[in-house]
């Protein structure tokens, strides 16, 4: 088996209807580049159905995505011959990845149909008409032809639209949002429990301020009494310092008054017995 070189395919192709529409500017080191058509399906469109593109029309596979291309030009593979085909390294580098097969039998005739997957960062765009995929010839040794199940394939397929519509697609971008939204339920419920944890601890520190105050007045009042006391305490004694001291000075007095009283009665006892002889002289001497 040998592969096919630019000029020889230049010659087969232009002779025969094995590309159609043809254009030999497609050819290229030894391949010929076949370009986007006009029907692709994508699993990121709702709802999932076979779309149709106008020339120069762009599509858009987001990361993690799937789609089915089918190309613009038929081919029609002598069976002489078999083909393998590609993705332009250009595209591919961008993530996206041929997941469908790399060969076309001998004696295949139809579109040829790619089942690519974006397994980059980014969105990857293409436009109806752009040159995507290349594709080679190689030589038999003997005649093979084809009766598979994608016999005259002309356009996408029912059965991959059909397996790909069917459920969510766990590609990691799917599951990231998933995972994004899950955190943000999670996050509101935080942020619930955040607000209920903080009035319920405003509302202790608001019981903590008014026991707080109370302590706080109940010391006071304490302090208060405790002055009072102290005042009253020193006041009294100081009081009955003084009043011992004035009933002490009064017992003196009294006592000194009774000795003068006793003294004066003293005196007086005297001064009337001394009367009493001075009138007995007098009398005795009036008697003279
Ligand atoms: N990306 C591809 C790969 C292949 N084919 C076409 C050309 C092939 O000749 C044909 C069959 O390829 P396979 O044998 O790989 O596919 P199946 O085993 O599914 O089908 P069958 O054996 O029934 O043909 O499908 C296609 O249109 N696009």
């Amino acid at each position: 088996m040998s592969f096919i070189g630019t000029k020889s395919l230049f010659q087969l192709l232009q002779a025969s209807d094995v590309i159609f529409p043809f254009d030999e500017n497609n050819i290229k080191n030894g391949a010929y580049e076949l370009s986007l058509g006009g029907q692709v399906f994508q699993t990121d469109t709702k709802p999932r159905s076979i779309k149709s593109l106008s020339i120069g029309q762009e599509i858009y596979i987001a990361p993690g995505q799937f789609a089915l291309l089918l190309t613009e030009e038929k081919v029609k593979i002598p069976e002489t011959k078999i083909a393998f085909i590609s993705i332009k390294a250009g595209i591919k580098f961008k993530g996206l990845v041929n997941v469908s097969g790399f060969h076309v039998d001998p004696g295949f005739e139809g579109n040829l149909l790619f089942s690519v997957y974006n397994a980059g960062p980014s969105t990857i765009v293409l436009k109806r008409g752009q040159k995507c995929f290349p594709i080679w010839f190689a030589e038999l040794n003997e005649k093979q032809d084809y009766s598979g199940t994608h016999e005259k394939q002309f356009s996408i397929p029912v059965e991959p639209v059909e397996a790909l519509s069917q459920g969510d697609l766990a590609s990691p971008s799917f599951l990231l949002k998933k995972i994004d939204d899950g955190y943000k339920i999670l996050d509101t419920k935080i942020n619930n429990i955040d607000d209920i944890q903080k009035g319920k601890i405003e509302l202790i520190e608001k019981e903590q301020k008014a026991i707080d105050y109370l302590a706080k007045t109940a010391l006071g009042l304490m302090v208060i009494i405790f002055v009072k006391f102290i005042f009253d305490w020193v006041v009294f004694n100081y009081g009955l310092n003084k009043g011992i001291e004035i009933k002490q000075k009064e017992v003196i007095v009294d006592s000194m008054i009774n000795l003068k009283l006793v003294e004066k009665k003293k005196l007086l006892i005297e001064i009337d017995s001394l009367q009493k002889i001075r009138n007995v002289i007098q009398i005795k001497n009036d008697r003279r």
